[in-house]
Protein backbone atom coordinates (compact mmCIF):
# COMPACT_ATOMS: atom_id res chain seq x y z
CA UNK A 1 0.00 0.00 0.00
CA UNK A 2 1.27 3.16 -0.59
CA UNK A 3 1.72 5.54 2.44
CA UNK A 4 -0.20 8.60 1.93
CA UNK A 5 2.30 11.61 2.87
CA UNK A 6 0.09 13.38 4.52
CA UNK A 7 -0.88 10.57 6.84
CA UNK A 8 3.08 10.78 8.46
CA UNK A 9 2.39 14.62 9.17
CA UNK A 10 -1.09 13.92 10.83
CA UNK A 11 -0.45 11.48 13.45
CA UNK A 12 -1.65 12.44 17.02
CA UNK A 13 1.22 13.03 19.08
CA UNK A 14 -0.30 14.66 22.46
CA UNK A 15 -3.83 12.78 23.04
CA UNK A 16 -5.21 13.85 26.29
CA UNK A 17 -7.68 11.56 27.36
CA UNK A 18 -10.77 12.14 29.93
CA UNK A 19 -7.99 13.87 32.08
CA UNK A 20 -8.89 15.34 35.49
CA UNK A 21 -6.70 16.84 38.14
CA UNK A 22 -6.75 18.01 41.74
CA UNK A 23 -4.67 19.59 44.22
CA UNK A 24 -5.72 18.15 47.69
CA UNK A 25 -9.72 18.87 47.16
CA UNK A 26 -9.82 21.37 44.73
CA UNK A 27 -10.23 20.49 40.88
CA UNK A 28 -8.80 22.38 38.14
CA UNK A 29 -9.01 20.18 35.50
CA UNK A 30 -11.84 18.30 34.65
CA UNK A 31 -12.35 15.58 31.89
CA UNK A 32 -10.35 17.09 29.53
CA UNK A 33 -10.29 16.00 25.94
CA UNK A 34 -8.30 17.24 23.49
CA UNK A 35 -5.72 16.06 20.49
CA UNK A 36 -2.41 17.44 19.40
CA UNK A 37 -1.27 16.49 15.73
CA UNK A 38 1.93 16.90 14.30
CA UNK A 39 2.86 20.25 13.16
CA UNK A 40 -0.41 21.78 14.77
CA UNK A 41 -0.19 25.29 16.53
CA UNK A 42 -1.84 25.31 19.87
CA UNK A 43 -2.44 28.42 21.88
CA UNK A 44 -3.90 27.96 25.44
CA UNK A 45 -5.62 30.76 27.13
CA UNK A 46 -7.35 31.44 30.37
CA UNK A 47 -7.85 33.77 33.36
CA UNK A 48 -5.23 33.35 35.96
CA UNK A 49 -5.95 29.79 38.03
CA UNK A 50 -7.81 28.22 35.12
CA UNK A 51 -4.91 25.02 34.80
CA UNK A 52 -2.99 26.20 31.85
CA UNK A 53 0.21 25.52 33.45
CA UNK A 54 -1.28 22.38 35.68
CA UNK A 55 -1.75 21.08 31.87
CA UNK A 56 1.06 21.76 30.47
CA UNK A 57 2.84 20.02 33.55
CA UNK A 58 1.12 16.92 33.23
CA UNK A 59 1.92 16.66 29.44
CA UNK A 60 5.83 16.77 30.63
CA UNK A 61 5.15 14.22 33.63
CA UNK A 62 5.75 16.53 36.47
CA UNK A 63 2.28 15.91 37.45
CA UNK A 64 -0.25 12.84 37.17
CA UNK A 65 -3.08 13.33 36.47
CA UNK A 66 -5.65 12.32 38.92
CA UNK A 67 -7.55 10.72 36.37
CA UNK A 68 -7.99 9.64 32.87
CA UNK A 69 -4.60 9.09 30.38
CA UNK A 70 -2.12 11.21 28.90
CA UNK A 71 0.06 10.09 25.81
CA UNK A 72 2.48 10.80 24.11
CA UNK A 73 3.96 10.07 20.43
CA UNK A 74 1.51 7.29 20.90
CA UNK A 75 2.49 6.02 24.39
CA UNK A 76 1.39 6.22 27.67
CA UNK A 77 3.14 8.76 29.41
CA UNK A 78 4.21 6.32 32.25
CA UNK A 79 6.25 4.55 28.96
CA UNK A 80 7.41 7.73 27.32
CA UNK A 81 11.00 7.85 27.29
CA UNK A 82 11.96 10.14 24.23
CA UNK A 83 12.33 13.41 26.06
CA UNK A 84 14.76 14.63 23.87
CA UNK A 85 11.51 14.91 21.28
CA UNK A 86 10.16 17.86 23.25
CA UNK A 87 11.54 20.90 24.32
CA UNK A 88 9.96 22.66 27.47
CA UNK A 89 10.38 26.05 28.65
CA UNK A 90 8.07 26.68 31.91
CA UNK A 91 7.11 29.91 33.30
CA UNK A 92 9.81 31.94 33.92
CA UNK A 93 9.49 32.21 37.60
CA UNK A 94 10.06 28.63 38.04
CA UNK A 95 13.90 28.66 38.09
CA UNK A 96 16.08 29.51 40.71
CA UNK A 97 17.50 32.93 39.90
CA UNK A 98 20.52 32.02 41.79
CA UNK A 99 21.47 29.03 39.61
CA UNK A 100 25.23 28.69 39.14
CA UNK A 101 25.43 28.06 35.58
CA UNK A 102 26.59 29.80 32.21
CA UNK A 103 24.39 30.30 30.02
CA UNK A 104 26.39 27.93 28.03
CA UNK A 105 26.01 25.27 30.36
CA UNK A 106 22.20 26.02 30.80
CA UNK A 107 21.86 25.62 26.67
CA UNK A 108 24.21 22.61 27.02
CA UNK A 109 22.24 20.85 29.47
CA UNK A 110 19.19 20.54 27.21
CA UNK A 111 21.38 18.24 25.66
CA UNK A 112 20.90 15.55 28.51
CA UNK A 113 17.91 13.78 29.09
CA UNK A 114 16.88 10.88 31.81
CA UNK A 115 18.37 8.32 29.18
CA UNK A 116 21.66 9.45 28.47
CA UNK A 117 23.03 11.70 31.82
CA UNK A 118 26.13 10.74 31.43
CA UNK A 119 26.82 10.94 27.61
CA UNK A 120 30.06 13.05 26.08
CA UNK A 121 29.17 15.73 24.25
CA UNK A 122 30.76 16.02 20.92
CA UNK A 123 31.97 18.97 19.03
CA UNK A 124 28.84 18.27 16.99
CA UNK A 125 26.79 19.13 20.04
CA UNK A 126 28.35 22.21 20.99
CA UNK A 127 28.29 23.62 17.77
CA UNK A 128 24.51 23.07 17.81
CA UNK A 129 24.53 25.21 21.74
CA UNK A 130 26.39 27.95 19.91
CA UNK A 131 23.71 28.13 16.64
CA UNK A 132 20.80 27.81 19.48
CA UNK A 133 22.46 30.85 21.17
CA UNK A 134 22.57 32.84 18.16
CA UNK A 135 19.23 31.96 17.11
CA UNK A 136 18.28 33.63 20.49
CA UNK A 137 20.84 36.50 20.27
CA UNK A 138 22.09 35.80 23.50
CA UNK A 139 26.38 34.42 22.05
CA UNK A 140 27.16 37.61 23.94
CA UNK A 141 26.17 36.12 27.46
CA UNK A 142 27.35 32.71 27.01
CA UNK A 143 29.87 33.03 29.76
CA UNK A 144 27.96 35.24 32.05
CA UNK A 145 26.02 33.12 34.92
CA UNK A 146 22.66 33.03 34.18
CA UNK A 147 21.86 34.67 37.92
CA UNK A 148 22.93 37.71 36.72
CA UNK A 149 20.72 38.46 33.57
CA UNK A 150 17.60 40.24 33.58
CA UNK A 151 14.38 38.10 33.26
CA UNK A 152 14.20 38.44 29.11
CA UNK A 153 18.06 37.31 28.87
CA UNK A 154 17.22 34.63 31.22
CA UNK A 155 13.86 33.59 28.98
CA UNK A 156 16.18 33.42 25.70
CA UNK A 157 18.59 31.03 27.05
CA UNK A 158 15.61 28.89 28.44
CA UNK A 159 14.20 28.83 24.89
CA UNK A 160 17.83 28.45 23.41
CA UNK A 161 18.33 25.29 26.04
CA UNK A 162 14.79 23.89 24.88
CA UNK A 163 15.40 24.20 21.00
CA UNK A 164 19.01 22.45 21.19
CA UNK A 165 17.84 19.00 20.84
CA UNK A 166 16.08 19.83 17.56
CA UNK A 167 12.53 19.06 19.02
CA UNK A 168 9.31 17.49 17.57
CA UNK A 169 7.38 19.26 19.95
CA UNK A 170 8.39 22.63 21.82
CA UNK A 171 5.51 23.10 24.81
CA UNK A 172 5.86 26.58 26.21
CA UNK A 173 4.99 28.28 29.44
CA UNK A 174 3.84 32.00 28.94
CA UNK A 175 7.42 32.39 26.89
CA UNK A 176 7.78 36.10 26.46
CA UNK A 177 6.38 37.41 29.60
CA UNK A 178 9.24 39.77 30.64
CA UNK A 179 10.80 39.68 27.29
CA UNK A 180 10.69 43.48 26.21
CA UNK A 181 8.17 44.51 22.67
CA UNK A 182 11.16 44.13 20.19
CA UNK A 183 12.60 40.67 21.26
CA UNK A 184 8.90 39.73 21.81
CA UNK A 185 7.85 40.22 18.12
CA UNK A 186 11.18 38.75 16.98
CA UNK A 187 10.33 35.64 19.11
CA UNK A 188 7.16 35.13 17.73
CA UNK A 189 8.29 35.32 14.17
CA UNK A 190 11.01 32.89 14.67
CA UNK A 191 8.06 30.79 16.39
CA UNK A 192 5.93 31.09 13.66
CA UNK A 193 8.86 30.65 10.75
CA UNK A 194 9.62 27.28 13.05
CA UNK A 195 6.22 26.05 12.95
CA UNK A 196 5.62 26.83 9.12
CA UNK A 197 8.89 25.55 7.53
CA UNK A 198 9.98 22.95 10.34
CA UNK A 199 9.18 19.76 11.40
CA UNK A 200 7.45 20.95 14.56
CA UNK A 201 4.54 21.03 16.60
CA UNK A 202 3.83 23.86 19.13
CA UNK A 203 1.53 23.91 22.54
CA UNK A 204 1.99 27.64 23.98
CA UNK A 205 0.14 29.32 27.28
CA UNK A 206 0.25 32.82 26.67
CA UNK A 207 -2.37 36.13 28.13
CA UNK A 208 -0.84 37.53 24.75
CA UNK A 209 -4.26 37.60 22.87
CA UNK A 210 -3.30 39.75 19.63
CA UNK A 211 -0.79 37.07 19.12
CA UNK A 212 -2.32 34.36 19.09
CA UNK A 213 -5.53 35.84 18.01
CA UNK A 214 -3.48 37.55 14.62
CA UNK A 215 -2.05 34.27 14.00
CA UNK A 216 -4.52 31.39 15.33
CA UNK A 217 -7.34 33.49 14.39
CA UNK A 218 -10.11 34.45 16.75
CA UNK A 219 -12.51 31.59 17.13
CA UNK A 220 -10.90 28.29 19.78
CA UNK A 221 -11.65 25.37 18.23
CA UNK A 222 -12.25 23.93 21.94
CA UNK A 223 -13.50 25.40 25.56
CA UNK A 224 -13.26 23.49 28.33
CA UNK A 225 -13.46 24.62 31.75
CA UNK A 226 -11.71 28.19 31.75
CA UNK A 227 -9.24 27.38 28.94
CA UNK A 228 -9.67 27.74 25.09
CA UNK A 229 -7.47 26.22 22.96
CA UNK A 230 -6.84 28.22 19.45
CA UNK A 231 -5.34 25.57 16.92
CA UNK A 232 -3.47 26.17 13.31
CA UNK A 233 -2.30 23.35 11.65
CA UNK A 234 -0.63 24.99 8.77
CA UNK A 235 1.93 23.44 5.99
CA UNK A 236 1.19 21.97 2.20
CA UNK A 237 0.89 17.88 2.40
CA UNK A 238 3.64 17.68 0.05
CA UNK A 239 5.98 19.73 2.64
CA UNK A 240 6.02 17.11 4.98
CA UNK A 241 9.20 16.49 5.28
CA UNK A 242 11.86 16.15 8.13
CA UNK A 243 14.04 19.30 8.10
CA UNK A 244 17.36 19.52 9.95
CA UNK A 245 16.98 22.72 12.36
CA UNK A 246 20.11 22.95 12.84
CA UNK A 247 21.14 23.53 9.48
CA UNK A 248 18.55 26.13 9.23
CA UNK A 249 19.39 27.94 12.56
CA UNK A 250 21.06 30.58 10.09
CA UNK A 251 17.17 31.16 8.48
CA UNK A 252 15.94 31.67 11.98
CA UNK A 253 18.64 34.13 12.67
CA UNK A 254 17.04 36.13 9.74
CA UNK A 255 14.04 36.12 11.06
CA UNK A 256 14.85 38.02 14.06
CA UNK A 257 16.23 40.33 12.31
CA UNK A 258 19.71 39.40 13.07
CA UNK A 259 22.75 39.76 10.22
N1 LIG B 1 0.98 23.25 44.06
C1 LIG B 1 -0.30 23.66 44.17
N2 LIG B 1 -1.04 23.32 45.25
C2 LIG B 1 -2.33 23.71 45.37
N3 LIG B 1 -2.98 24.45 44.43
C3 LIG B 1 -2.30 24.82 43.35
C4 LIG B 1 -0.92 24.44 43.14
N4 LIG B 1 -0.50 24.94 41.96
C5 LIG B 1 -1.56 25.61 41.44
N5 LIG B 1 -2.62 25.53 42.27
C6 LIG B 1 -3.96 26.11 42.02
O1 LIG B 1 -4.51 25.49 40.88
C7 LIG B 1 -5.19 26.43 40.06
C8 LIG B 1 -4.59 26.38 38.65
O2 LIG B 1 -3.24 26.85 38.67
P1 LIG B 1 -2.38 27.01 37.34
O3 LIG B 1 -1.05 27.52 37.74
O4 LIG B 1 -2.45 25.74 36.58
O5 LIG B 1 -3.23 28.14 36.58
P2 LIG B 1 -2.87 28.98 35.27
O6 LIG B 1 -4.06 28.88 34.37
O7 LIG B 1 -1.58 28.54 34.70
O8 LIG B 1 -2.76 30.45 35.87
P3 LIG B 1 -1.85 31.74 35.44
O9 LIG B 1 -2.48 32.33 34.21
O10 LIG B 1 -2.00 32.65 36.62
O11 LIG B 1 -0.45 31.27 35.22
C9 LIG B 1 -5.03 27.79 40.76
O12 LIG B 1 -6.21 28.04 41.49
C10 LIG B 1 -3.86 27.59 41.68
O13 LIG B 1 -3.98 28.39 42.82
Amino acid sequence: MEINKSMLCHQKIVSIDQVSFAYENKTVINNLQFDVSERDFVGVIGSNGAGKTTLLKMLVGLLKPTSGEIRLFDRPLSQFKDWERIGYVPQKNAFNPLFPATVREVVLSGMYTKKNVYRRLSKADQQKAEDAMLAMRIEDLADRRIGQLSGGQQQRAFLARAIVNNPELLILDEPTVGIDAETQIGFFRMIKHMHQHHHMTFIMVSHDMDMIQSYLGTEPQQLSGGIKFYVKHTHDPEDCRETNLTHSLGQIREMIGVQ
